[in-house]
């Protein structure tokens, strides 16, 4: 197809074209003909006849309307008939694999002129490969599923296994054993607790809480059980399908009678009586990637106590969609299991020493959320100062006005604390073993992720603030506000209640305390 050749016009050339069936605004130095797009116009015609539009340099009210990817779209770019002589377009939005400028849109460590001791070159170039997958693979899929409600798409799974990227979520480890990781930018043995925080920040740039959680969130949850309390025959069989994302598996604890108490859980698992399979009878509910997974690592109450055990999609085995507030993306399911037989084979872990499989991944669990929180509300604090900039209100930016000030500048102070205490944390991760780490960084982590958690629901209240009406609405300015400020609440539940998190740090640092230590 032939591309459209573009006019080189004057400002005067443009003016002509002002009324009714024939209609030109200038944008950021582009000419764009509206004559017949008027009537289509989502904001109206009279709003693009408008004296001080029509004709127009219309740069300023546009931004103030707009988000500028509306440009982009294939439909409203064809509108373009020009460019204005001499004059060169100098507005842009997200450039695809790019850092911002926008300050304090990117830590520190990713800022120009700035230095960390974290973080070094292989973690520089894995950062780069992950966003500009994020950008041109997983933003486009995770915009299009929340729109219709579907999980990620096999294509996006698919191209995420061959650059081994789910068995980088998993964290460090043997798993990582002879992969070529990102197309070779780290090695298994470099990869470390900063590489996985990357990853998991990159990831939550794509905007879409729900559809992060759909890429897989039940297996960065429910395989670590697997690999690290199931047979070597299970995990042959189970890791390498899963982190090939051609299985999908999800953690099933929680139910519609007990979330936190585990051992208030009704599900149960009784003994054939040759003693070769569990018969499972129960229910389990909130269960991320459910409606969608194959596997189904599953607490259950057995004789002895609480014990996990692996079950397959089989006979007896339904899962059915939960609407949640904050998306269908993510299969968040119902689970009824009836008279399901599994092979005793499948249990994870001691027989009635379940808490323990459940309560060794927690600390990693939490983390992981911490990393994303920290990410989401920098997302946030960029929405904020690029609206506060482009919308004008009493003829000044919203940014001349001190209350919009304060508002950005705590945002800033708790994006940045809750960033700064999670290197710190991750640094010690990087340097303690799996023990040191259970026994010193549960209380951290624990406060870490109540803190991070109640920064973002302030930064999401401030950014509903700041935006308005367009914070409460789906399409257009205020779109990723209006999802953040939606979806947000869930992160203070998942992991551990916010209360229930501060109380664990505390009770920590209190058992911490020397018996003779006085004021
Ligand atoms: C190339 C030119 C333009 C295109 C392609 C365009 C496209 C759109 C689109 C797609 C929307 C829906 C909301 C969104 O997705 O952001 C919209 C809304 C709107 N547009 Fe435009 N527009 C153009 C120019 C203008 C201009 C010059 C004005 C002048 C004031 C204007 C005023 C409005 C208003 C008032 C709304 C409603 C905003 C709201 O509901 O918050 N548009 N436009």
């Amino acid at each position: 197809m032939a591309t459209k050749q573009l006019k080189q016009l004057s400002r005067e050339d443009v003016a002509q074209h002002n009324k009714e069936g024939d209609l030109w605004v200038i944008v950021d130095a582009k000419v764009y003909d509206l004559s017949r797009f008027k009537d289509l116009h989502p904001g109206g015609a009279a709003v693009l006849l408008d004296e001080e539009v029509a004709g127009q340099d219309a740069t300023e009210a546009f931004y103030g309307l707009h988000r500028h990817e509306v440009l982009l779209r294939p439909q409203y770019a064809r509108l373009q008939i020009g460019t204005i002589v001499d004059e060169k377009p100098v507005i842009y939005g997200k450039i695809s694999g790019e850092t911002s400028d926008v300050p304090y849109a990117e830590p520190t460590w990713l800022t120009k002129g700035f230095h960390s001791p974290y973080f070094k070159e292989t973690h520089k170039k894995l950062q780069k490969a992950v966003r500009l997958f994020v950008d041109e693979v997983i933003y486009p899929d995770a915009q299009a599923r929340e729109e219709d409600g579907k999980r990620p798409a096999q294509s996006v799974i698919d191209k995420m296994a061959e650059l081994n990227l789910h068995a980088m979520r998993m964290g460090p480890g043997k798993h990582l054993k002879g992969l070529k990781l990102m197309g070779g930018v780290v090695t298994p043995e470099e990869f470390d607790y900063f590489h996985e925080l990357i990853i998991t920040q990159e990831i939550v740039r794509c905007g879409a809480r729900g559809y992060g959680d759909g890429l897989l969130g039940g297996k960065v949850i429910g395989l670590p059980p697997v690999i690290n309390f199931g047979s070597p025959e299970l995990k042959a069989k189970v890791v390498p399908e899963v982190l090939s994302g051609k299985k999908f598996i999800c953690l099933a604890i929680s139910e519609a009678h007990a979330g936190s108490d585990v051992m208030g859980l009704q599900t149960t698992a009784k003994k054939t009586e040759d003693g070769k399979h569990w018969i499972i009878n129960g229910t389990k509910k909130w269960i991320t990637n459910g409606t969608f997974a194959d596997y189904f690592t599953t607490g259950c109450k057995t004789e002895d106590g609480f014990t996990v055990i692996l079950v397959e999609r089989t006979e007896g085995v339904e899962t059915k969609i939960i609407k949640t507030s904050y998306s269908p993306t993510a299969g968040t399911a119902y689970i009824t299991y009836d008279n399901v037989k599994v092979p005793v084979e499948n249990t994870l872990g001691p027989e009635g020493g379940g808490i323990f499989v459940i309560l060794s991944n927690f600390n990693h669990e939490r983390w992981v959320m911490c990393c994303a929180s920290a990410r989401a509300q920098r997302s946030i604090v960029e929405e904020c100062l690029k609206w506060t900039q482009q919308r004008k209100a009493f003829g000044k930016p919203l940014n001349s006005q001190a209350v919009i000030r304060s508002k950005l500048a705590k945002m800033i102070a708790r994006t940045e604390s809750v960033q700064n205490w999670l290197e710190n944390i991750t640094h010690q991760m990087c340097n303690m073993s799996y023990k040191e780490q259970s026994n010193k960084l549960a209380g951290q982590i624990a406060f870490l992720k109540s803190y991070s958690t109640r920064c973002a629901q302030e930064t999401a209240q401030d950014a509903v603030q700041i935006f308005g009406g367009r914070g409460i609405t789906k399409t257009g300015m205020g779109h990723f506000i209006e999802h953040y400020h939606r979806t947000v609440p869930f992160d203070a539940l998942l992991g551990g209640a916010e209360d229930v998190l501060s109380d664990l740090g505390a009770r920590q640092a209190i058992r911490g305390m020397p018996k003779n230590a006085r004021l």
